[in-house]
């Protein structure tokens, strides 16, 4: 042992309760503040990466690529632009990958690339009311910031705004401790194939599989719910994927709208009234929210017992609380549809047609409804008995499979969490039995049987920021409900009908067996010959024919 090493020893005690009675001390109020700061955005996500789907290299894959794709199919909604998406994947080294997703929507200006792909909570939809894909502002930056940690590669972006200029080309890296981008590299680029448009390419650690939770399931369910959309996908095994423009219609374009009444808390009520530069009462209910006419919106605030002239931004916590307590009691005109894109009955199908080929199929589109202020809407198709591939096979034993349940949130396919979110919670909730379908306890239903479920809203409630599954809001799920129940109801009419035909079917085949056996039988018993008794026979087949029903 070394003196140093006695000495460290026996000073330990000594300085936890030496002799001179002076205590270690613990921190106080004034060190904790030395060490009290902000936390950057980026750190916070670089070290909570599973909050945004980034917890293993598989699912890492996935969401980057959702969120680039996500990115290019809104930036060509809102250019109204039909979309034409090209996805690459290349394995690089065991777990190092490269992705490409390029589009042809309206570009991205020079000076707003570098905030875009490298800085965190930087985006153009947080603040709107409308129905789109990203919300958060967060999903690409954070895709690049998760290349950069894993792989220390940086994002490389390509964007066009105009066909009269080459495109613009740059390296970049965010800089996690301040939340900013760093360019590495830029420069232009002669070689991009549209006349506007953006391509990223980011490499990361990742992991390539096939099956449920897939990047291939995620660009099947997203060709399904965007049938106007061209998709060409080159996987990391070779393989060459492309889905082909079912209608060159540009879908339902959605618009910005102010919140609607229902359901705002009384918390945001009081902070929106705090803000509001509107000097009445009536004029703020007014002009700060849809479907609150003039009228309405006097009769509430004289309902609330408030002076018509209260300047909103005067008024006190237990006022607005009264006012929020009628707007709830008062009946107001569901949100306009305006704001809220669905895929509508029609295209469902295509969709839905464009990656399985059934028998069957069903399809339903509800009216808007509203939850917590928010509208928003919900749609659901099925298919039943399928035509193609494995699922072929397991035909004539529908009871072997269960229900294969797409999970749709404005217009992107949710592949994690089922179990968590609100439309498997409204499926379960339903008695498939009604349906003709078979059906165990807390199980989805047994067949050859797609489901697919989109919520569409101005804001889709998320359990988490990876955006995997929807809350459990009753108004969501009543609305789900309703939407599958008449999906189910289509398919109950439609096996029924099926069933009888084919119980029909067997009973004649079982008739035409022993049709012979009759003909001998009447032969015998009437000493009919045989010309009269192959008459008798092919008139009873005759009339056996004619009688069919189906
Ligand atoms: N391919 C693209 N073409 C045009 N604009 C784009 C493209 N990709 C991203 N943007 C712009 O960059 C912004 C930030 O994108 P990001 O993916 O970080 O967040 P978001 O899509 O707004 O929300 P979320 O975090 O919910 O995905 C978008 O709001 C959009 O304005």
């Amino acid at each position: 042992m070394t003196d140093k090493t006695s000495n460290t020893l026996l000073d330990q005690p000594k300085n936890r309760n030496s002799a001179s009675g002076k205590k270690k001390t613990g921190a106080t109020a004034e060190t904790m503040a030395g060490k009290q700061r902000d936390i950057s955005i980026s750190e916070f996500f670089a070290k909570n990466r599973h909050l945004l789907g980034f917890d293993n290299p598989k699912k890492a894959l996935l969401t980057t690529i959702k969120e680039a794709v996500d990115n290019a199919l809104d930036a060509c909604e809102e250019a109204h632009i039909l979309p034409e998406i090209y996805i690459s994947i290349k394995q690089i080294t065991e777990n190092k990958y490269q992705v490409v997703i390029r589009d042809n929507g309206p570009g991205i200006v020079k000076r707003q690339v570098p905030n875009i792909f490298a800085r965190l909570l930087y985006g153009s939809k947080f603040h709107s009311l409308k129905m789109s894909r990203g919300q958060q502002g967060i999903g690409i930056s954070a895709a690049g910031m998760y290349g950069l940690i894993t792989t220390g590669e940086p994002v490389e972006v390509v964007s066009r705004t105009s066909s009269k200029h080459h495109g613009y080309y740059c390296k970049l890296k965010i800089d996690t401790a301040k939340n900013r981008p760093v360019i590495v590299e830029e420069g232009q680029e002669e070689d991009f194939p549209h006349s506007t448009g953006t391509a990223v390419t980011i490499i990361l650690e990742g992991r390539y599989n096939k099956g449920k939770q897939s990047v291939d399931e995620y660009i099947v369910q997203t060709a399904m719910a965007n049938p106007h959309a061209i998709i060409t996908y080159d996987s990391p095994d070779g393989e060459h994927y492309e889905y082909q423009r079912q209608s060159s219609e540009m879908p339902f374009i959605p618009i910005e709208i102010k919140p609607h009444p229902y359901g705002v808390e009384v918390g945001m009520l009081y902070q929106m009234a705090q803000d509001s530069k509107t000097k009445k009462l009536p004029e703020f209910l007014n002009k700060e929210f849809s479907r609150v006419s003039v009228n309405l919106a006097k009769k509430i605030t004289k309902d609330a017992g408030l002076s018509l002239s209260l300047k909103p931004s005067k008024a006190s916590l237990p006022e607005i609380d009264q006012l929020h307590k009628v707007v709830n009691e008062t009946k107001i005109m569901a949100p306009s549809t305006s704001c809220i894109g669905p895929i509508g009955e029609e295209r469902l199908e295509e969709g839905i047609r464009r990656v399985v080929e059934a028998d069957f199929y069903a399809t339903c589109t509800r009216r808007p409804s509203v939850y917590r202020g928010n509208p928003f809407l919900v749609e659901a198709a099925l298919a039943y008995g399928f035509q193609n591939g494995s699922d072929k096979e397991n035909r004539d034993d529908d009871t072997k499979q269960l229900m294969q349940l797409k999970r749709i949130a404005n217009r992107v396919p949710l592949l994690y969490q089922q179990s968590a979110g609100a439309i498997h919670k409204a499926v379960l909730d339903i008695n498939w039995r009604n349906y003709a379908l078979s059906q165990s306890k807390g199980a989805l239903p047994a067949g050859p049987l797609i489901l697919m479920v989109h919520v569409a809203s101005v804001w889709v409630p998320f359990t988490s920021e990876s955006k995997e599954a929807i809350a459990h809001y009753p108004e969501i799920i009543k609305e789900i409900k309703l939407a599958v129940q008449e999906c189910g109801r289509k398919l109950g009419v439609y096996l029924r009908r099926q069933k009888k035909i084919k119980q029909e079917l067997a009973k004649r085949s079982y008739i035409k067996t022993y049709l012979p056996h009759i003909g001998d039988a009447l032969k015998d018993i009437l000493e009919l010959s045989e010309p009269q008794t192959e008459d008798v026979i092919a008139k009873l087949a005759d009339t056996l024919e004619r009688s069919r029903k189906f």
